[in-house]
């Protein structure tokens, strides 16, 4: 099922030091991209010495482990820099139900890597030519319903509503995605370029063809420590300091998005508690400011007990309450019978892991799937017993804001 791309057996791997790049995303060359930055750090790479098609089920991430350990396990790896990112690298991008086809793995030929202070190319094989093409703009683009309109969308959250109030389950995340037509192709450095432009707070990423900039990160594994920053609540930006601040204010103070924000905590902390030594989880969440909106946001730092890689912590967290809902198992099920669609990547993990376990995967929100001239975009909102359809379709609107802007310029 991995194909491996005119490597050599063993392939050798290869990490050296490197100037600082002042800018990871335009060293990208004409190739599918993938990348994950933050702040001007993180992943670039292109190129695929390997790739695989991770089965559905409920064992996928162990698959997937198992799979990365054979090919990880078979290199010959020269590494001079030893950095959480240094050495070979595999991306991937999971489905957000588990038994839906479309999570993939991918070695890339290529690495560049930054982080404090230091960066590093990282090879796999024979270096491969790479052609820099200027990347074009999609130019004018149109957008059009997905699988529910504006006024379907409303209805399926008042049901859910009226599930919530039955009794049938405390919480439920409703996404709905809209489908944007380009003039040309849409060349997914230039989307990068300009989320990591605009957004440089959140994770930008790409990876099979799945783009965006997330502000969730599931999970950062740097040896024994793990963080994760929970987000759920939402409110807007006001249009001076002070409106933005009373927004935040009455964000903070609001009991469904307090409420709403505890179910996504308390689905991390379980989720982690079997896994960690120590586990520390605020008692308070913090705003997080976004160019688009503001979060209710809690930093969750633990330490593992015993040697787990980043891909086990990932997969004893998805999907947590801030994507899925409470109780997990009933929130999959009420997204399913009222969101009609399938989500893909969207809501999925997405991100990388290393030879060592460690890694950065993130909550893959503020996306789009890519495909030539057509991107479905991808936006969800957390229902409560108190949710009024229409403010969750104008929250939905904040949210697809992010790719909008990427694909407009
Ligand atoms: C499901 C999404 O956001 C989640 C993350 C932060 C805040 C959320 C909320 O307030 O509803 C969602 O739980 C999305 O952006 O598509």
């Amino acid at each position: 099922m991995s194909v491996a791309l005119g490597i050599t057996r063993p392939p050798l791997v290869r990490t050296v030091p490197v100037h600082h790049p002042e800018d990871l995303i335009a060293r990208l060359p004409q190739a599918p991209p993938y990348a994950w930055v933050h702040q001007g750090e993180g992943l670039v790479a292109w190129g695929e010495a390997a790739r695989v098609a991770v089965p559905p089920g409920a064992g996928r991430f162990d698959w997937a482990r198992r799979w990365l350990g054979t090919v990880f396990g078979e290199a010959h790896i020269d590494d001079d820099v030893h950095v959480p990112g240094s050495g070979p690298v595999a991306f991937g991008s999971f489905t957000f139900d588990p038994d839906a086809a479309g999570s993939v793995l991918v070695v890339p030929r290529v690495v560049l890597g930054r982080r404090n202070g230091r960066a590093w190319l990282t090879t796999v094989g024979e270096a491969p030519i790479d052609l820099m093409a200027p990347a074009t703009p999609p130019g004018r683009v149109v957008y059009g319903d997905g699988t529910l309109t504006a006024p379907e969308w409303q209805h399926a959250v008042a049901r859910a509503v009226k599930e919530i109030r039955s009794g049938r389950l405390e919480k439920v995340v409703l996404a709905r995605d809209l489908v944007a037509t380009a003039e040309r192709d849409i060349d997914p450095r230039v989307l990068l370029d300009r989320l990591a432009r605009a957004y440089p707070d959140c994770y930008t990423f790409s990876c099979a063809g799945l783009v965006g900039a997330t502000p969730e990160l599931l999970v950062r594994h740097t040896g024994e420590s793990i963080e994760s920053l929970v987000l759920a609540g939402t409110t807007y930006r006001g249009a001076t300091p002070a409106g933005d601040r009373a927004q935040g204010a009455a964000l903070f103070a609001s009991p469904k998005d307090r409420h709403e924000h505890a179910c996504a905590v308390a689905s991390v902390r379980e989720a982690l508690t079997p896994l960690c030594a120590t586990l520390s989880v605020p008692d308070e969440p913090e705003l997080l400011v976004l160019p688009n909106v503001q979060h209710l946001a809690s930093r969750v730092r633990g330490r593992l007990a015993d040697g787990a890689s980043v891909l086990d912590v990932v997969a004893a967290m998805h999907p947590t309450a801030a994507v899925g809902g409470t109780p997990t198992a009933v929130a999959l099920e009420v997204i399913r019978e009222l969101e009609g669609m399938d989500r893909g990547g969207y809501a999925g993990p997405v991100g990388w892991i290393d030879a060592r376990g460690d890694g950065e995967w993130g909550i893959a929100l503020r996306c789009a799937q890519i495909e030539g001239r057509r991107a479905r975009l991808f936006a969800g909102c957390g229902i409560m017993g108190g949710s009024d359809p229409e403010s969750e379709l104008t929250e939905a609107q904040a949210k697809f804001r992010v790719m909008r802007q990427a694909l407009e310029g």
